[in-house]
């Protein structure tokens, strides 16, 4: 396993590696690696010959006032992590952007960035309105650098993984993308990076959310298809355990506007922060 950080040299090594009739796949992360990324890597070993996993904490994604810099980093744990797993490339980029801080544009730095328009504007596009701006351009980077046969997802941040398998449709890239089903502690937490970052009492607190996406699926199991009552029961269990809810909408698997009634593919998807930790959850329903 091979730590690349120059993208030229990144370049380099995929084409010769395609030029070998290699398939490569990449999966790219911010590391502080945990078993839902692991779970990514499994799925690109499986198909594709070579695997290179992206670490990145990407500035162009978070506003002002996030939490850049509190972002959860452990390279050398990383690295220890994926050693075992038949990694060929760790991409840990020092020269991704033109200028150390993409989100100040300027006249000899970055100014050009993809946008999603209407995919990006719901769920977390409310609250981070230039979230999806930041994704799609340095995913679109890294597929540009690497140029993979296949790039892998998880279904954790399912709108993310929508606007991406969008932007790859509507601007030709050829890649093929793919969404992995999302990982939970043992204890049914959905597992995240940003989970360290939890006190003890917000991270037995936090699994309001999953045990609000339970309930919401034996509802539905038992037939209920309105999305008012799901909603509501969430809001006010998140709510009663003491966090803040964000958003918690259900809305269709596709388009991710919000559904009424569960008559067709919906996924549930919650937003809520404990302390000051901001959380992703989903399930996926359908009333068949
Ligand atoms: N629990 C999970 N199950 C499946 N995939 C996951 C899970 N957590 C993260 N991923 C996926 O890993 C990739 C990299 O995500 P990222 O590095 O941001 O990790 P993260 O745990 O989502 O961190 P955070 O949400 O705290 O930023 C993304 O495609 C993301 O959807
Ligand atoms: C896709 C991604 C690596 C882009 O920075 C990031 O948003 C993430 O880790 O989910
Ligand atoms: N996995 C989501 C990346 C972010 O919140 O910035």
């Amino acid at each position: 396993m091979a730590i690349v950080r120059e993208k030229g040299a990144m370049r380099q090594w995929s084409r010769s590696q395609r030029q070998c009739g290699q398939r490569i796949a990449l999966v790219p992360t911010m590391g502080f690696l945990h078993q839902g990324h692991l779970s990514l890597v499994a799925e690109a070993r499986l198909r594709a010959d070579k695997v290179v996993v992206s670490i990145y904490v990407n500035p162009g994604q978070f506003a002002p006032g996030e939490d850049l810099d509190v972002y959860p980093r452990d390279f050398d744990s990383d690295v220890e992590k994926l050693k075992p797993l038949g990694v060929d490339i760790i991409f840990n980029p020092h020269d991704l952007y033109v200028r150390e801080s993409p989100e100040k544009n300027g006249e000899s730095g970055h100014e050009t960035w993809i946008r999603v328009e209407n995919l990006e504007k719901s769920l977390c596009g409310g609250s981070r309105p230039l979230f999806f701006r930041g994704v799609a351009t340095v995913v679109s980077k890294l597929l540009n650098i690497v140029e993979p046969d296949v790039v892998v997802f998880g279904k954790k941040d399912y709108q993310q993984w929508r606007v991406l398998a969008r932007m790859v449709r509507d601007l030709d890239f050829g890649v093929e993308v793919i969404g992995c089903p999302l990982v939970r502690e043992a204890d049914g937490l959905a597992m995240s990076s940003r989970n360290v970052r939890l006190t003890a009492t917000e991270r037995k607190n936090a699994l309001a959310i999953f045990h609000s996406l339970k309930r919401a699926e034996e509802l539905v199991r038992s037939g209920e298809t309105d999305s008012s009552v799901l909603i509501e029961q969430a809001v006010t269990a998140i709510s009663n355990a003491g966090g803040k809810v964000d958003y918690a909408s259900i809305v269709d698997q596709e388009t991710l506007k919000s559904v009424d009634k569960i008559t067709k593919p919906s996924v549930f998807a919650i937003a809520a922060w404990f302390g000051s930790v901001r959380l992703l959850d989903n399930v996926e329903l359908s009333n068949n």
